[in-house]
């Protein structure tokens, strides 16, 4: 556990690390008077100024005007549902808001006493709501609200319009100081401490002088009259709780009040709804214009998930969450104490348990929120197009997809749950593609993407190196300003160059870039030769027909008097320019690559410069063999560092992969063949398999052994890999996700198996 534990009861509930420690110094002796706290006489000058302070300190934070006493009750929360009819029911006739179970115990305990008008009530939707409260037009003795359902996550922020005579009785158990009321539209205010303002045990009564009336027939204990009269001493108080209630609320003055308390607490609790919201796989039975900031209740599926849920939180330091015993499910209390990185914590937990039950990823999702680590910074266009409410970046939970441009990730362990990996840009030798393939993950690349981006800085270096301009700048920048005009003049000779017009151009490897290197380099009036044994017939018809093709690298290397490389890096092109083949070259050419490194042998190439086979070499790629080599230019690996490239590829690289995570589907992968399957939202089945006789007979006798119906389907195979979308008919539930991928993955050759379906309700087996 990488956090302390978060304890997020409902009451008792976390304290104040601040104050327990406080209090631990307190325990044993209590301002050097030798006494523990709890030893302290109730009637000692030391107690009564506890006292004093936690009521001052109550006062200060509420506002609570001098026409208010602040009584000490014990009996808790629950004792005030009688004793508040017993005191304040003169005429008999109260109201009621019937808001969730603790204002029906209350009304029930009224009902002992006093004749109950229940004014409104949401029972008829299992309190999932507030009910609706019209003004109040009868006279009643007060009207009794419970302003946070802790039970059922509700809370009347705003209090309900009344008429102005109407007394108002709040229970703010669950809410008391955490969010902000005005006293004055209250005649009486109860709370139980044990949530918001210290341990169980002592309850907080604030209540209108003129309400508190002398009733001799009333038993002492349970007459307002009494506790006002004695200052809440007519007895022994819990002197302890009120002690504690007293640091709890000295420590709120000191953070900030109450106003700054309900701020964090809108936040934490905003976090929180805003995780379950976006999810899936929890979800909230509180209507959104109904939510406490207090208490929140989720739930997942089923009940068996929610009990895995809660032992599983506990194990992981997460603990109380499980929902009151009346309602089942989770709740999260998040009273002032609880720190907003307990509500993180929470959240990261509810994410992995989220990813480690549902259907995808060769488990279980239930959840359509993908989380994606990336690497490198990817433009934020690209980013943008992946909405928040179903993409995570970088969360702490396992990823989903990896997004990249040159990170190198083969050491990098690929966690199990990675679907995919997109790679901004088009190179991906930085990607592990043998281990993709055998763990069945998707990658794909951006063609074109960078193209031109790479095809302008190519155009420039034959340009800057045909005519040495870069060379005659750095002089004339170096030159005495006197006579300057003169100087230029006489040494200008020295930068002489050629023209690029009438010379050949030999291009090996005629993909996005080739192509459009080949086509501008014929309208500079060069000539151009291009070797591509593997030529896609769309290269050829986007070519100038001017271009002459050879079948032969040695061939283009005879005949080239520039020649440029953009074939990507593969087993058989590393070190394709090697001590034999730049034997070939025609003698003083220039080499440029802006491929990769490693498709040159650079000791071949330095060799080569030396004995003037080579006049320069122009890489956008550094290594140690070429480092202060005369004739060399080396960029930082410039080619596709381009506004425009890199929004290109981020954005193209973000709907690749969004489009396969959401639907299956496969574009500009360099591992998978293409598959394009309309999605119709119905329970997709992805299978990555072998390309071998009878894959597909296999699944789709598993679906009929599931009574499952098929829809649609496509299969497709590209070397030793294939790939097979499935689509069920849209009648088709699927009760036993688990065991159907459990089945079709034990099929020998199966390599991978997803369900994609956008239910909510899916129960796992
Ligand atoms: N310097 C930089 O920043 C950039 C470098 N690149 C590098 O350039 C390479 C090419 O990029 P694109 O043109 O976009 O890729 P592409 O995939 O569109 O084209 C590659 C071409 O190389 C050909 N080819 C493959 N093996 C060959 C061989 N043995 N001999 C001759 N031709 C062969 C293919 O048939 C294909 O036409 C990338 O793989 C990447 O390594 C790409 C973009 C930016
Ligand atoms: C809103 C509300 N009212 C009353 C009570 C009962 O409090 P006690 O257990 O102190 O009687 C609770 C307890 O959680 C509560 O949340
Ligand atoms: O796209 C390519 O292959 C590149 O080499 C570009 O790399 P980069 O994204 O600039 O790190």
């Amino acid at each position: 556990m990488t956090h302390p534990i978060y304890n997020f009861s409902a009451g008792p509930a976390v304290m104040p690390q601040a104050v327990l420690k406080e209090a631990h110094a307190h325990f044993l002796n209590y301002q050097q008077s030798g006494m523990s706290v709890m030893e302290l006489s109730h009637r000692s000058a030391l107690f009564e100024q506890i006292l004093a302070d936690a009521e001052a300190s109550l006062r200060r934070l509420m506002a609570i005007p001098d026409n208010y006493k602040v009584l000490f009750v014990q009996g808790g929360a629950s004792l005030q549902f009688s004793m508040v009819p017993l005191n304040l029911a003169h005429t008999n006739r109260v109201a009621y808001i019937d808001s969730g179970s603790w204002s029906q115990k209350a009304i029930a305990e009224a009902k002992k006493h006093v004749e109950v008008t229940v004014l409104a009530s949401s029972a008829d939707v299992n309190y999932s709501e507030l009910p609706q409260v019209n003004i109040v037009e009868d006279t009643y003795d007060y009207v009794h609200i419970t302003t946070n359902n802790t039970i059922e996550g509700t809370a009347f922020l705003e209090l309900p319009r009344m008429n102005d005579k109407t007394i108002l009785v709040a229970d703010m158990s669950s809410n008391i100081l955490s969010s902000t009321y005005n006293v004055t539209d209250f005649g009486l205010i109860y709370a139980g401490a044990q949530k918001n303002i210290g341990p169980a045990g002592v309850t907080i009564v604030i209540v209108r002088d003129d309400l508190i009336q002398t009733q001799p027939l009333l038993p002492t204990m349970l007459s307002y009259d009494t506790y006002a009269t004695a200052n809440s001493m007519y007895n022994t108080p819990p002197t302890f709780a009120i002690y504690m209630a007293k640091l709890v609320l000295e420590w709120l003055e000191a953070e900030g009040g109450v106003a700054l308390m309900e701020e964090r607490n809108r936040a934490k609790a905003e976090r929180l709804y805003r995780f379950i919201d976006e999810s899936d796989f929890y979800t909230s039975p509180v209507a959104p214009t109904s939510r406490s900031l207090t208490n929140i209740p989720f739930l997942t599926a089923s009940p068996t998930l929610d009990k895995q849920f809660t032992q599983e939180a506990a194990a992981a330091g997460l603990v109380n969450l499980e929902g009151h015993r009346s309602v089942g499910g989770m709740r999260a209390s998040l009273y002032n104490a609880m720190p907003l990185a307990g509500v993180d914590a929470l959240i990261d937990f509810m994410s992995v348990f989220a990813k480690k039950k549902s259907i995808d990823g060769g488990v279980a999702r239930m959840t359509h929120t993908y989380n994606i680590k990336t690497y490198n910074e990817i433009a934020p266009q690209g980013l943008g197009l992946l909405s928040p409410t179903k993409y995570r970046l970088n969360d702490q939970t396992p990823s989903d997809a990896i997004l990249l441009r040159s990170y190198n990730l083969q050491e990098e362990i690929l966690p199990d749950s990675v679907l995919a990996i997109a790679r901004a840009g088009a190179g991906v030798n930085n990607i592990p593609l043998e281990r993709c393939d055998d763990a069945g993950i998707v990658v794909m690349n951006t063609p074109g993407a960078n193209a031109n981006a790479v095809k302008e800085l190519v155009l420039a270096n034959l340009l800057t190196i045909a005519r040495p301009m870069i060379d005659g700048a750095n002089w004339v920048e170096q030159l005495p300003n006197e006579d300057i005009a003169t100087r230029v003049e006489a040494g200008k000779k020295r930068f002489v160059g050629t023209e690029i017009y009438g010379k050949t151009l030999g291009i090996v490897g005629l993909g996005h870039i080739g192509r459009l290197i080949a086509n501008d380099a014929i309208a500079l009036g060069m000539k151009v030769v291009i070797y591509d044994p593997y030529v896609s017939v769309e290269a050829a018809w986007q070519v100038s027909r001017e271009v002459e093709r050879v079948d032969e690298l040695k061939q283009l290397l005879a005949m080239s008097d520039y020649v440029t490389l953009h074939v990507p890096l593969l087993d058989s092109t590393a070190e394709m320019i090697n001590a034999d083949s730049i034997k070939a070259i025609k003698p003083g050419a220039v080499l440029l690559n802006f491929a990769r490194g490693e498709l040159v042998q650079t000791t071949a190439v330095v060799a080569a410069l030396k004995n003037g086979q080579l006049a320069h070499y122009v890489a956008d790629f550094a290594d140690e063999h070429l480092f202060g080599q005369a004739g060399v230019r080396i960029l930082p690996h410039l080619g596709a560092s381009t506004i425009e490239a890199e929004e290109n590829c981020a954005i193209m690289a973000a709907k690749e992969l969004s489009h396969f995570l959401e639907t299956g589907n496969i574009r500009n992968s360099v591992n998978f063949p293409r598959v394009e399957l309309p999605y119709r939202e119905t329970i997709r089945i992805a299978i990555a398999h072998q390309n071998v006789p009878n894959m597909v007979g296999q699944f789709t006798t598993k679906l009929a052994e599931h009574q499952l119906n098929i829809g649609d389907m496509i299969n497709r195979s590209r070397g030793k890999i294939a790939y097979t979308l499935i689509d069920l008919d849209k009648t088709s539930t699927l009760t036993h996700c688990n065991q159907l991928i459990s089945d079709l993955s034990s099929i020998a050759g199966s390599i991978r198996v997803r369900v994609i379906q956008p239910v909510k309700s899916l129960q796992p087996n």
